[in-house]
């Protein structure tokens, strides 16, 4: 369990994380998602004890990480899969891990087995793919086979099936009954991960809960409408407008209408008898409820550098 109450982090008079509070429970996948530039990896380096926050606090299983005795044993992370000593050996590296945070030796051949790493072992983490990179990350963070798992944008960057595999891992590892956090600006690799998201923008929390539940809060549902252009699309769109729904035409003999059920925009269009060719409601995508949790920090952010570029 991770318990973050008010977080904030400040670097001067910018705000980075602001005032974040939310539980990441245990035996499932959380995704915390972002724009670039949003807090994630902020927020992670706080709770992980890397970074001070200017006030709030963050736990792990209760106790902050300086609080830890032995804190591999409670979370393991994977910030950064390159932040290794690129002359050691895989089996080095993990080795040179477990003695200083007191975990028996016999853990290191267990975790690299788990990412399908033993082959490789003997071989300089410096020539490892990012792929491979990223598996000898996630054995890293096994390593005290802790009840609490943060990882930062682990998928970046890995190929279709480097993929697959860090979405199946980390579901089993949440399914064993450990708190599984991640952070990725990819909300369509999300949508297939994670049983919960938490969404920052600007440092301050935009959504939290199960992922059918951020799509349906961040997304206006709508029917789309398609007919011949001159068969009386426009004045069903007044009729429709006269009762509230909001229309839209994004291209000629199309109508996008929000605010009004589909049952009702067909039984409107049949007494204008209006001809159609298709009535459907447009499914709510993660994609969509992201972009419209996120597009107010992403404009602000556009905004400023454009502001930077015109020397304002
Ligand atoms: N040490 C620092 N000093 C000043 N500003 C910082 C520092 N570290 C991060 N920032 C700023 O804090 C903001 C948040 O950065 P952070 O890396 O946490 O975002 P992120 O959501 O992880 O982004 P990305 O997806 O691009 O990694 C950025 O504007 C960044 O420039």
């Amino acid at each position: 369990m991770l318990t973050l109450r008010g977080l904030t982090k400040r670097y001067g008079e910018k705000t980075v994380v602001d005032d974040l509070t939310l539980e990441v429970a245990p035996g499932k996948v959380t995704g915390f998602l972002g724009p670039n530039g949003a807090g994630k990896t902020t927020t992670m380096r706080m709770i992980t004890g890397l970074d001070r926050p200017t006030s709030g606090t963050a736990l792990i299983s209760g106790k902050p990480y300086a609080g830890l005795g032995r804190p591999l044993r409670t979370v393991g992370s994977l910030l950064d899969a390159r932040a290794t000593h690129p002359r050691r050996t895989a089996h080095q590296h993990l080795l040179a891990m477990a003695r200083s945070n007191g975990i028996p030796a016999r853990r290191v051949p267990e975790v690299l087995g788990a990412v399908g790493l033993t082959d490789v072992a003997g071989r300089r983490a410096g020539t490892f793919s990012l792929g491979m990179a990223q598996r000898l990350g996630i054995a890293a963070a096994l390593l005290g086979d802790p009840e609490v798992l943060l990882l930062d944008e682990p998928v970046n960057g890995l190929d279709p099936d480097g993929v697959l595999w860090v979405r199946t891992f980390l579901r089993s590892l949440a399914a064993e009954g450990r708190t599984v956090f991640l952070s990725s600006h990819l909300m369509s690799e999300m949508e297939l991960t994670a049983d919960r998201l938490v969404v920052i923008g600007q440092g301050r929390l935009l959504a939290d809960g199960p992922v059918a539940d951020v799509v349906a809060a961040g997304t206006r549902r709508s029917v789309r409408v398609r007919g011949p252009q001159h068969g009386g699309l426009a004045a069903l769109a007044d009729r429709l407008a006269r009762e509230g729904a909001e229309v839209d035409s994004p291209a000629p003999g199309e109508l996008d209408v929000s605010g009004v059920p589909l049952e009702r925009v067909g039984d409107l269009a049949h007494e204008a008898h209006v001809h159609l060719y298709e009535l459907r409601a447009v499914e709510a995508s993660l994609e969509e409820a992201y972009m419209r949790l996120t597009s107010e920090s992403v404009e602000y952010a556009r905004k400023r550098r454009t502001d930077v570029e015109a020397g304002v």
